[in-house]
């Protein structure tokens, strides 16, 4: 492939050498570079990529794409300065991969809770529905029966491109995939071609990238600001900032609500256990899923459908059949009747949904107890609510661990302790280590009692010190309620 082909549509502020000239893959990892290869200096959160130019032209690099050109060049490398490293890296990854957004229908669904749900349900939608369908989420990537493993909820722009060029040579006509706050600030799905994007609801997360919560709101705001005009940009209405999406759209603005006139309008009949009953612009549905934040992902999910042309009732006739994403409220019981819930509850929204719905749901005195924990090196702030969130709307909980990553689990610990209000502070235990935690969580539980595992969800990892160690709250918990039976 020719350097030329692929630099269609990049702002260059500065070339020096020439674009005629072979090139064999793009990377922004100097680890990656081979012979011939475009390698991408980017400004990360821990390094520059700046730094590692020199040692990927003595690994072969012949271009450089980079946001300030060196002071010393090598005559046989071609410099490509431009404004911003992650931009051009978006445009050449879809260049390079022949556009293959173009070649299907890519709806994007960004939102601080919700995403890898809405997703999941418009994947299995629309493969009922009989479609080629492709899916990009936080559990995992998927082209028909294919299933491709995830690192992110949204992928860097080369793994992205491939991702969309596999499912476009798969014949899939729509692909469905999460929008990350990250992936839009660092420019991941530049390049790309919606035929619409989704917003779900925005809540406290993510302060440590963001900083301030209208930096965040900013940044859910520029995928919708960048959708074309033959787009759909459908929102929740009912969020507060719901509407802020749509103020400089140039798509065709559509509205989902549950609490106020909308496009798109649901109204919860009846929310239990065993599933949703819901009204739906006049139709009167029962789902599998559970609890009143479900009845927003399962109206998102409604009207992107609508929006894409498909029937109504067959649409709601495959949605009422439909179970959830893997790790979203996935519960199990045991002999004794205890039921225990697997959540990926890791916001403070998040929790008090799932905890509100538990709490609607349960039938009587039952108790609830909640297991929790806090990322490491990711958002602090949000630690201390969220182990209040989860005291007021618990009987019990176990303060534990869960990914530390970097972070000692006892200073994550401390931070949540500090959450929780003296009145609450008689209901909490803190057990670091997670599966004793989980396992004391099921001996304090009596027949009918309700145990909530958040945070996790489907991860099948615990990460601590860069390591990934075999971890799955649902095997965990499960193997704990069957010996008590
Ligand atoms: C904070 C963040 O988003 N980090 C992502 C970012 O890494 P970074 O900015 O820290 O990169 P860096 O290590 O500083 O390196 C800068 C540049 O130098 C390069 N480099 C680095 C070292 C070297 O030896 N050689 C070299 O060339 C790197 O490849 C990179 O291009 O770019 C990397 C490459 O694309 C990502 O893997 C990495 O994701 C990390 C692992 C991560 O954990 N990200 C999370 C926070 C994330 O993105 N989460 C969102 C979901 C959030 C949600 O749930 O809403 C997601 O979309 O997954
Ligand atoms: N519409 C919603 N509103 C509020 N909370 C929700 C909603 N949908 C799901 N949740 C809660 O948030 C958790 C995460 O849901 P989901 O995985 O669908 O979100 P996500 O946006 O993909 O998260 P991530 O940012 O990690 O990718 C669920 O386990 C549930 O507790
Ligand atoms: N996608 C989320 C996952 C959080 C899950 C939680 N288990 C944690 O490790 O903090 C993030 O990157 O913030
Ligand atoms: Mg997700």
């Amino acid at each position: 492939m020719q350097l030329q082909d692929v630099l269609y549509g990049v702002a260059i502020t500065n070339l020096v050498g020439s674009t005629n000239r072979e090139i064999s893959v793009l990377t922004f990892d100097s680890r990656e570079v081979k012979k011939d290869a475009v390698f991408f200096a980017v400004k990360g959160t821990l390094s520059d990529g700046h730094t590692f130019i020199p040692q990927t032209i003595a690994a072969g690099a012949n271009v450089i794409i980079c946001q300030e050109l060196p002071e010393q060049k090598d005559a046989a490398v071609t410099y490509i300065e431009v404004e911003d490293t992650g931009i051009a890296l978006g445009i050449m990854a879809a260049n390079y991969y022949k556009n293959p957004s173009a070649s299907l229908k890519l709806v994007g669904i960004t939102g601080t809770n919700g995403k890898t749900t809405i997703a999941t349900i418009l994947f299995k939608l629309f493969r009922s529905l009989g479609f080629h369908t492709g899916m990009i989420s936080t559990v995992q990537n998927q082209i028909d029966d294919d299933i491709i493993p995830a690192t992110h909820t949204t992928p860097n722009p080369l793994a992205l491109n491939k991702l969309l060029r596999q499912m476009a040579d798969a014949g899939c006509t729509y692909c469905f995939m999460e929008v990350s706050s990250h992936a839009i600030v660092q420019h991941r799905i530049e390049g790309l071609i919606f035929a619409g994007g989704v917003f779900s609801n925005i809540t406290h997360d993510h302060l440590d990238f963001h900083k301030t919560f209208d930096n965040y709101i900013r940044a859910k705001k520029a995928f919708f600001d960048v959708l074309p005009k033959s787009g759909f940009a459908l929102t929740n209405a009912d969020d507060k900032n719901g509407m802020v999406m749509l103020q400089n759209t140039k798509a065709s603005k559509k509205t989902y609500a549950l609490k106020q006139l909308a496009d798109y309008k649901g109204r919860v009949i009846e929310d239990r256990f065993s599933g949703l009953n819901m009204d739906i612009d006049g139709v009167d549905v029962f789902f599998k899923l559970v609890g009143s934040f479900n009845a927003y992902n399962l109206l998102a999910a409604y009207g992107t459908a609508l929006l894409l042309d498909q029937d109504k009732l067959a649409v709601l006739t495959i949605l009422s059949n439909l179970s959830g994403a893997e790790g979203r409220f996935d519960y199990v019981s045991n002999a004794k009747q205890i039921i225990g819930i697997v959540d990926y509850a890791h916001t403070p929204d998040a929790v008090q949904n799932v905890l509100s719905t538990i709490h609607d749901i349960r039938k009587g005195t039952e108790q609830v107890i909640t297991v929790i924990g806090c990322g490491g090196d990711r958002d602090r702030t949000k630690r201390p609510v969220m182990a209040q969130v989860a005291c007021d709307w618990s009987d019990k909980v176990i303060l534990t661990s869960d990914n530390p990553r970097t972070e000692d689990p006892m200073e994550i610990l401390k931070e949540m302790e500090a959450g929780v209000s003296p009145t609450n502070r008689r209901k909490t235990l803190t057990i670091a280590d997670r599966k004793e935690a989980i396992k004391t969580a099921c001996h304090l539980a009596r027949p009918g009692d309700i145990i909530l595992i958040a945070g996790k969800g489907h991860e099948k990892y615990q990460e601590i010190n860069g390591v990934k160690h075999h971890f799955d709250d649902k095997e965990v918990l499960t193997e704990q309620l069957n010996l008590l039976s």
